[in-house]
């Protein structure tokens, strides 16, 4: 059961301000857990806490039912990216995982395996970190979580800073470890990095949480009455026969939004001979449910509810890609010891 992480009614005060309200979940073991929401929603504060690098002002972080302080040699059984530029600038990049790993009592070997893993080069590594390009210093984030082999990685926006095929590279490695057993949150606020690759998502805004659950069950929780989205080669008279069936129709671009599930709307259609030429769920996306629930707790507007896109344009869930295999000289999450 160890390496599970449990977040007890986490509460994080900054004077009279709650950066982190009454905050509770966990994330299992083999499963990649996505921490997301808008700029400044207390992401960042509520892995300070995890880590121990911040004490709670009320509630609790368990990793593996101990408090971060409390573990032997955390490193070699939680990895913590928090902030890629926090290492001494002056040192090499090998320098820092050299250092890192004596601290944990690794062999040096362990190093150059790493630095392998997350494709720096010797010339790259011998580089002062203070040079480094930020995808360079993330890479080497990731590598220094990874050292100790542990068997739990909490990352904070690891993508930062990634070329997209960086990002790629990095999705293929976090799902390989979590499918060897690991335990992985990684926080975002950009929905689309999280979800091709987590399995669970907590929504975070405000400080509280505002929605948690997988992909799927989050899509259902949200989709309330079923929508469609249609066209025909007769809209007026397609929405006549709808309404005539006791549906509230409303034009929308080329088509019609249609307050009935697409079967019902097929039907329809069938029943006055009109050809359709589209016709699609129109529930939210992950994306507008995202901003709907995070909407008032994002800056700027950004967190408004846009309005649906016609259909042909239609509200759209990317596939789940199937992740290559990474070819990873990583042992199974806690194999080393
Ligand atoms: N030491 C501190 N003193 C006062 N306020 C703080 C402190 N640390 C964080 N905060 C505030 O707590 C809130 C949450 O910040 P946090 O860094 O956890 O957000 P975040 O979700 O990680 O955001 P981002 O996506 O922008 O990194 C913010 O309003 C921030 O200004």
């Amino acid at each position: 059961m160890w390496p599970m992480i449990t977040v007890d009614h986490l509460t994080k005060a900054y004077g009279s301000f709650r950066a982190v309200d009454d905050v509770s979940f966990v994330c299992r073991q083999g499963r990649v857990t996505g921490f997301l929401g808008p700029n400044g929603a207390g992401k960042t504060t509520t892995m300070r806490v995890m880590a121990g690098l911040t004490g709670a002002t009320s509630g609790r972080v368990t990793i593996g039912g101990l408090d971060y302080s409390a573990i032997p040699n955390p490193g070699r059984h939680v990895g913590v990216l928090l902030d890629a530029s926090a290492q001494h600038g002056g040192r090499t990049g090998r320098e820092i995982l050299t250092l890192g790993a004596l601290a944990m009592g690794l062999p040096s070997a362990r190093v150059d395996e790493m630095l392998a893993l997350v494709g720096l080069s010797d010339v790259e590594a011998s580089r002062r970190m203070r040079n480094y390009s930020l995808g360079m210093k993330q890479r080497l984030g990731i590598a220094h979580a990874l050292l100790g082999d542990p068997e739990v990685l909490i990352l904070d926006e690891p993508a930062n800073g990634l070329d997209p095929a960086g990002i790629r590279w990095m999705r293929g490695l976090l799902k390989s470890y979590a499918d060897r057993g690991g335990t992985v949150l990684l926080s975002s606020h950009l929905l689309n990095e999280v979800e091709l690759i987590a399995d669970e998502m907590i929504l975070i805004g405000h400080g509280r949480i505002v929605a948690q659950g997988d992909k799927k069950s989050l899509l259902a929780g949200a989709q309330g009455a079923a929508t469609s989205l249609v066209m025909s080669l007769d809209n007026t008279a397609l929405a006549t026969e709808l309404a005539q069936r006791g549906h509230l129709v409303d034009p929308l671009g080329d088509g019609l939004k249609v307050n009935a599930p697409t079967e019902e709307v097929g039907r329809a259609a069938l029943a006055a001979g009109i050809v359709l030429t589209d016709l699609r769920t129109g529930g939210v996306g992950l994306e507008d449910l995202f901003l709907e629930l995070t909407s008032g707790t994002a800056r700027d507007g950004a967190g408004a509810v846009p309005p649906p896109p016609p259909p042909g344009h239609g509200v759209h869930v990317p596939p789940t890609p199937n992740m290559p295999p990474v070819d990873s000289p990583l042992t199974p999450p806690g194999g080393h010891r």
